[in-house]
């Protein structure tokens, strides 16, 4: 796909579609509570279309117009055997929040994924799980497939998890909701809530003291309504947009506000972005409210420490925003992005050096010399939909046209982030 650069501005009033990590766990909560569900504002991509083709497979009726969606539950233990496997395609968030529930489950399944989510980290789920008495193989004990087994029982467990990640949390709850005790999970550091918040909204007793997290096994879940707020990492792309490219203000209306999932907004302001949040309100659990961005002279800024896990998927944008900072941004303690749909250092490392930015490849991040000009470049997404949107976003700002190959990514989170774009770009 062609992207034209030069002097471009983005100016309007945007939404962006429900976010991806709610919309996943709305279809699997959904789908293991009592009576219906109802969806609204739900994200249809190929991700959570992913996870709603594996419930639907397990026998649970799923019912999609636009997006709105309708869930019938079948109750913790009335899914049935999905006959074959269960395809995750690119989701890891399914993959391994799907296998926090499987292993409670009284028949055997086995979870496959793409090229990229079968190079993905296993282990870490496999380990918690089995701990629990789940009985789950890897291969190798640490790629996809996964096979799970039933067993008699699950016990529950205390857990000091050895990486900050929200789906292996996520993964040890869900196991736990069919374990015979209370279940306390240690975080190691901050990651999305939204599991823990969605899980209290269905009437289960879970809370967080002292940063532990405490799961009181439930007899049922209950059906209810939900509203899915604008997901905050697809409005970083329009965020970061509108604070490089001259002239620029836009509003997002009706974003996703968690504070486990907008650290960028502080990174950003610390880099003296003109950032507004208001009307903010509670919707089932989760914050939203609406974003106003101005364009914005950057300066570079010294990144490290726990809280990259609240802005882990918006490395890649950060890094586009850095390029037009004064002077460097360093980026730390962000190893994770290794194991993501691609490695997201390496590939925005390369891919931006294409353009003419001066980066640096860490193991654990990357160093970037801001007040870049930019040159137009054949631009590779690597099939990864947050370095694809990332990419498109520089070449605006590059001298020319640029092309960028495996473009289609984007429908993994985000289908309409083109259409968006030409929409309101000047
Ligand atoms: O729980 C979730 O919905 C997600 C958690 C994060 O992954 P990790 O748990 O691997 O950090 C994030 O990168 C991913 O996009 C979605
Ligand atoms: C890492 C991501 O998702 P997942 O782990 O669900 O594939 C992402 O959306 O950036």
């Amino acid at each position: 796909m062609e992207i034209i650069g030069g002097n471009r501005a983005l100016r309007g009033e945007i939404r962006v579609p429900g976010d991806k990590s709610i919309s996943h766990r709305s279809i699997i909560l959904g789908s293991i509570a009592e009576g219906r569900t109802e969806i609204y504002n739900f994200l249809n991509s190929e991700d959570t279309i992913a996870t709603i083709d594996c419930f639907r497979k397990m026998g649970v009726s799923i019912e999609v117009e636009d997006d709105k969606v309708v869930v019938e539950g079948r109750g913790l233990k009335g899914l049935n055997s999905p006959g074959s496997i269960l395809a995750c395609k690119n989701s890891g968030t399914t993959m391994r929040l799907m296998s926090g529930i499987l292993v409670g489950q009284d028949f055997s399944t086995t979870l496959v994924g793409d090229d990229s989510l079968n190079n993905r980290p296993m282990n870490r789920i496999i380990t918690p799980l089995r701990k629990m008495g789940g009985n789950i193989e890897g291969l190798d004990n640490e790629y996809p497939p996964l096979k799970i087994s039933p067993v008699q029982k699950l016990n529950s467990i205390y857990y000091e998890m050895p990486v900050a990640s929200a789906q292996v949390k996520s993964a040890i709850l869900l196991a736990s909701l069919f374990a015979d005790g209370k279940t306390i999970v240690k975080e190691k550091a901050l990651s999305r809530d939204h599991t823990e918040r969605m899980l209290k909204t269905f009437g289960v007793d879970i809370y967080k003291s002292n940063e532990l997290i405490y799961l009181n096994p439930p007899s049922e879940l209950r059906g209810r309504n939900l509203y899915i707020p604008g997901d905050f990492s697809s409005a970083s792309f329009f965020i970061v947009a509108a604070l490089i490219l001259e002239g620029s203000q836009i509003v997002i209306k009706d974003v996703g506000l968690n504070e486990t999932r907008i650290g960028l907004i502080d990174i950003l302001k610390k880099m003296g972005g003109n950032i507004e949040i208001s009307n903010v309100n509670t919707l089932n659990n989760e914050p939203v409210g609406d974003i106003l961005v101005k364009y914005s002279k950057l300066k570079g800024i010294d990144i490290k420490g726990d809280e990259i896990g609240t802005f882990i998927d918006e490395v890649p944008i950060l890094a586009v925003a850095s390029a037009f900072a004064e002077g460097i941004t360093a980026i730390r303690n962000a190893s994770e992005l290794k194991y993501k749909e691609s490695d997201r250092i390496k590939v925005m490392t390369n891919e931006m050096r294409k353009m003419g930015v001066a980066i640096e490849e860490l193991k654990d991040g990357m160093i970037i010399q801001g007040n870049s000009s930019l040159k137009s470049a054949k631009l590779e997404s690597h099939n990864d939909h947050r370095i694809a949107m990332a990419l498109s976003i520089a070449a605006l700002k590059a001298n020319g046209t640029s092309y960028l190959s495996n473009h289609e990514c984007i429908n993994i989170s985000f289908p309409t982030f083109f259409d968006i774009l030409l929409e309101n770009i000047v």
